[in-house]
Parts: C-alpha cells; sequence; structure tokens
C-alpha cells in the first residue's frame, strides 16, 4: 500500500521486501510508483535524482543496501525521477552485491482518455524512456516494463527474442481498464513470447485519487496463473522453474513457425548497434 507519507512508504517497502527475502525469495518485484500517489501533482514533489546518490535518492539508496544486505535481487518497482530538468517513470534493478544492474525509464507514457471513467495524461509531467531494457541478473535474464508498457506486445516479443526468461511489469492498472485487461495482458504476453510474466500493483486505496485495480499476480510460460492476489495488500511467494521454458518451446514451436518471409518485428536497438 502507497500513502502520501513518503518516509513511511521507503520504511514499509524496507520491510515488505525483509519479510519476502526472510520467506525465501531471491527475487523481488515492487509496484509502479511505490515511494508517492499515483498524480500527475505528485511526480514533481516526490521525484528523486537517482544518479545523484544516496542522499538524492533515498527510495534506491534502500533498494540497494537491502539488495546487498539480503544477497537478493530486486526489480524496484518504479519511481518519479529527476534527470536533466525531466521526470521520468523509472524501475531500477538491483543485484546482489547492490550495484544498479539497469534502470528502465516507461516508454510508452500512460495518455488514455475514456469519458466518464478515466483519463490520464502522463505525458503532462513525465517524459518517455527511449530504450528497452533487459538484465541479466543472478535469477535470469529479465526484461521490464512497467504498466502500459505491457500493452505493446512488440516490446515483450523484443526481449524473448534477446533471450529473455521473465518479463517484470510493476504497474498500477485502473478500475476500469483493470478488471478486463490486466490479467489478460499478462497471460498473453507469456502465451506469446513462451515466458514468465510477473506483475506487481499497489494495494488498492479508494480513498485516493487514483484507485489501482491490485492483484499482483505470475503467469508461467503456457499462460497458466501461477500466483496471485486480491486487491488488499500481500506478499506472494512463487517458484520460477526456467526448465519448463525449454519444454514448452518443443511442446509448442511457435518461434521456430513464425513466417518472417511475410512479417517482421524489428528491434532497431539491435540495428543500430551493428
Ligand atoms: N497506469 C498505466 O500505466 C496503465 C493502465 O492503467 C492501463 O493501461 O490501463
Amino acid at each position: 500500500s502507497v500513502t502520501p507519507d513518503k518516509d513511511r512508504n521507503i520504511a514499509h517497502a524496507r520491510s515488505a521486501i525483509q519479510d519476502a527475502a526472510s520467506k525465501g525469495a531471491q527475487l523481488v518485484l515492487l509496484p509502479e510508483i511505490w515511494n508517492s500517489p499515483y498524480s500527475n501533482d505528485s511526480f514533481p514533489v516526490y521525484a528523486e535524482d537517482i544518479d545523484a546518490g544516496a542522499d538524492a535518492s533515498p527510495s534506491t539508496a534502500m533498494l540497494s543496501e537491502l539488495s546487498r544486505f539480503l544477497k537478493i535481487t530486486i526489480v524496484g518497482g518504479s519511481i518519479p525521477e529527476l534527470s536533466g530538468g525531466r521526470l521520468y517513470n523509472t524501475c531500477c534493478v538491483f543485484g546482489t552485491d547492490g550495484k544498479l544492474l539497469a534502470k528502465h525509464r516507461k516508454i510508452h507514457l500512460f495518455d488514455i482518455d475514456i469519458p466518464g471513467k478515466i483519463t490520464f495524461i502522463e505525458s503532462k509531467t513525465l517524459t518517455a524512456g527511449e530504450t528497452p531494457t533487459i538484465v541479466d541478473t543472478e535469477v535470469g535474464r529479465i526484461g521490464i516494463g512497467i504498466c502500459y508498457d505491457i500493452r505493446f506486445p512488440e516490446l515483450a516479443m523484443i526481449y524473448a527474442a534477446r533471450g529473455a526468461h521473465l518479463l517484470c511489469y510493476p504497474g498500477a492498472f485502473n478500475m476500469t481498464t483493470g478488471p478486463l485487461h490486466w490479467e489478460l495482458l499478462q497471460r498473453a504476453r507469456a502465451t506469446d513470447n513462451q515466458l514468465y510474466v510477473a506483475t506487481c500493483s499497489p494495494a488498492r486505496d479508494t480513498g485516493s485519487g487514483y484507485v489501482a485495480w491490485g492483484h499482483s499476480t505470475l503467469v508461467g510460460p503456457f499462460g497458466e496463473v501461477l500466483a496471485t492476489t486480491e486487491h488488499d495488500e500481500a506478499i506472494i511467494i512463487a517458484e520460477i522453474d526456467y526448465s519448463i521454458l525449454e519444454q514448452r518451446r518443443t511442446n509448442l514451436p511457435v518461434t521456430k513457425q513464425r513466417r518472417g518471409d511475410l512479417y517482421q518485428v524489428v528491434d532497431f536497438q539491435r540495428l543500430n548497434s551493428q
């Protein structure tokens, strides 16, 4: 659960991570925007300069310290980041030595207008990230997306093509799109790409300006929901077995059956680096 009290949010996340690690978690995933309310008014106020060191970013300093101390990998949800005068919605990944392994800035901003239901324009305050993020960790190769990024199948396909075992999406879907799309999209990304998908949402707070759907989930490579929760705060712990990926890909060899002669997704980052 996330409140307007940033110090409390950091302390609360700290104790939840410790709790998960004490139950055996080797990889911990946090929700989207966990140190701040999810609102355009809040992003500039709660933003931290992640690259400017621990004093400028108490939220990521805590994640780094805990990942080193507990010797776990942390996919640190996301926080508002201030960098070069711009704001981003940013996920930091820390390795077991506490080092920052990767930083993903939400690529697709959440600009939607469903009249009478929900209007949210992240681009009022935030700038979109420019790079897909795939990272090698002690618990596998992980592709990162943040919330709205999950709606873009090409990003997940590129991660799969680059050998991802797991996609992590911190996300805060809402009461309109959440019931219809949240689980559907996770299962679609997992099924299309035959890999694991993990999501983590803030708990639902009906008193806040943006009401999150909740329902953090782990989906397996056959599209099966392996673990999930409701909308109240919870810690879900589940086992991930990467040996199943090969089995599923042998059972259902869609990657080999793809008709690259008829259609292709272009990985511009790879193309430009060649
Ligand atoms: N909050 C988001 O970024 C995305 C979302 O709620 C949706 O796609 O629906």
